[in-house]
């Protein structure tokens, strides 16, 4: 197959980005890439309980990227090239637009019944902030109607509020077509993301079930979970950074690390829930996971046609930490505007996460968490995101 060997090329370019300035100019040794894995195995919805030889070699995949990644590319996802160009177009004209009409859709104006400042709409660049710092991009983010929510009545005891996260999501007018292309686009990645947790749940079970456990894991586990997701999907827009430092070279293997108030497009952090999705523009070199070893960072550049995927915090509690929610960052040096567009797949909204008993037993250690609700933590995630 011709787009094997696209991908091969792709993938002996990822090398890693050195973090120590006294090794700029060196090389690493090949560290190994991301994987890449075709879900179309788990693209049917099962009929019996048992898998099939290709489901079990997906998930034997899915379970070695979540141990030693937490991120992997996906193909296969049924998705066509074409309206996966459409959304990615459609944002960059979006955010073409002057900054006065992308104010339209503010999210000062979307939060909850009393209006004011909420998390749905649109945010200017300095606007988001990550581990206290602003970052250098702007956003619209659009959630699962809040009316959706399932039981949100256990709100506001006192405890936490939801205001920012009520509203409605709001569509800009331009370009006209962008609102009837991303609600289909939602509707094809839901499904997408529900492949993937079900492979997810598949690759738990056939990992840890009958290894001296008491208790096996359910395989649906994670598709009962996130059957009311409150998803959520960004549109983002990079403008290259400003290489002011004396440190940085045309590529992405400058000492940015060394630099500790170095710009950044998005600062490293984990992601909340169970699954991002990403579609991302062809720049290569912006997108940066942090590898197993804590020091050094990977390339996640896009390869045509598959979705970069990595685990979210939802998904290291309920594996009590046998699969980790990596740390990953953006540095946009490259040409021109980037676009992304990140869709998390996440459980719903009062979902409980604990530790899976049989993923405790496993890991050999206490659980890492006493349980709260998917709500409860994106609360406490999304307070501290804006400036
Ligand atoms: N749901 C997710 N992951 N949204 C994007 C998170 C980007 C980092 C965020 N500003 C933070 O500080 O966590
Ligand atoms: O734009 C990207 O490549 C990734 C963005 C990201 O990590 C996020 O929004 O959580
Ligand atoms: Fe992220």
């Amino acid at each position: 197959m011709h787009s094997i060997h696209k991908y091969t090329f792709t993938l002996q370019h990822n090398t890693p980005i050195l973090n120590d300035k006294k090794k700029e100019g060196l090389r690493m040794p090949s560290t190994p890439s991301l994987p890449i894995i075709d879900i179309s195995p788990f693209r049917i919805t099962p009929t019996n309980s048992t898998f099939t030889p290709s489901q079990i070699q997906t998930a034997h995949q899915i379970n070695s990227a979540c141990t030693t990644h937490g991120f992997f590319y996906l193909t296969h996802h049924g998705i066509p090239d074409s309206k996966l160009a459409q959304v990615l177009t459609l944002a960059r004209e979006f955010f073409a637009l002057p900054l006065e009409d992308k104010l339209k859709i503010s999210r000062h104006d979307a939060g909850g019944p009393e209006g004011g400042d909420g998390a749905r709409g649109y945010q200017a660049i300095g606007e988001n902030v990550t581990g206290g710092r602003r970052d250098m991009h702007e956003a619209v983010d659009w959630y699962r109607e809040w009316d959706d929510v399932a039981t949100r009545e256990k709100e506001d005891k006192g405890k936490r509020t939801c205001e920012p996260l009520k509203g409605t999501n709001l569509w800009p007018e331009e370009p006209s077509d962008l609102k009837g292309v991303y609600e289909e686009y939602v509707e094809e990645v839901l499904k997408v993301g529900e492949a993937v947790v079900r492979a997810m749940g598949a690759a738990l079970a056939l990992s840890v079930n009958g290894k001296e456990n008491d208790e096996a894991v359910d395989s649906e586990v994670f598709v009962k979970s996130t059957d009311k997701s409150f998803w959520v999907m960004r549109m983002i827009g990079y403008p290259k950074l400003e290489t002011s430092s004396p440190a940085s070279s045309s590529s992405a293997n400058s000492a940015v690390d060394s630099l500790s108030d170095a710009e950044m497009s998005c600062g490293e952090h984990t992601d909340y829930g169970c699954v991002t999705l990403l579609l991302a523009d062809p720049t290569p070199g912006a997108l940066q996971v942090l590898h197993k070893d804590g020091t050094t960072w990977l390339n996640a550049d896009p390869i045509p046609g598959a979705f970069v995927v990595n685990i979210g915090d939802m998904m290291e509690r309920w594996t009590n930490g046998l699969w980790k929610s990596t740390k990953h960052r953006v540095i946009h040096r490259g040409d021109g505007f980037r676009v992304s567009v990140p869709f998390f797949y996440e459980p719903n909204f009062d979902a409980i996460i604990k530790p899976l008993e049989a993923c405790v037993k496993r890991s050999g250690k206490d659980p890492i968490h006493e349980g709260s609700t998917y709500g409860e933590h994106l609360l406490g995630k999304v307070l501290n995101n804006f400036y």
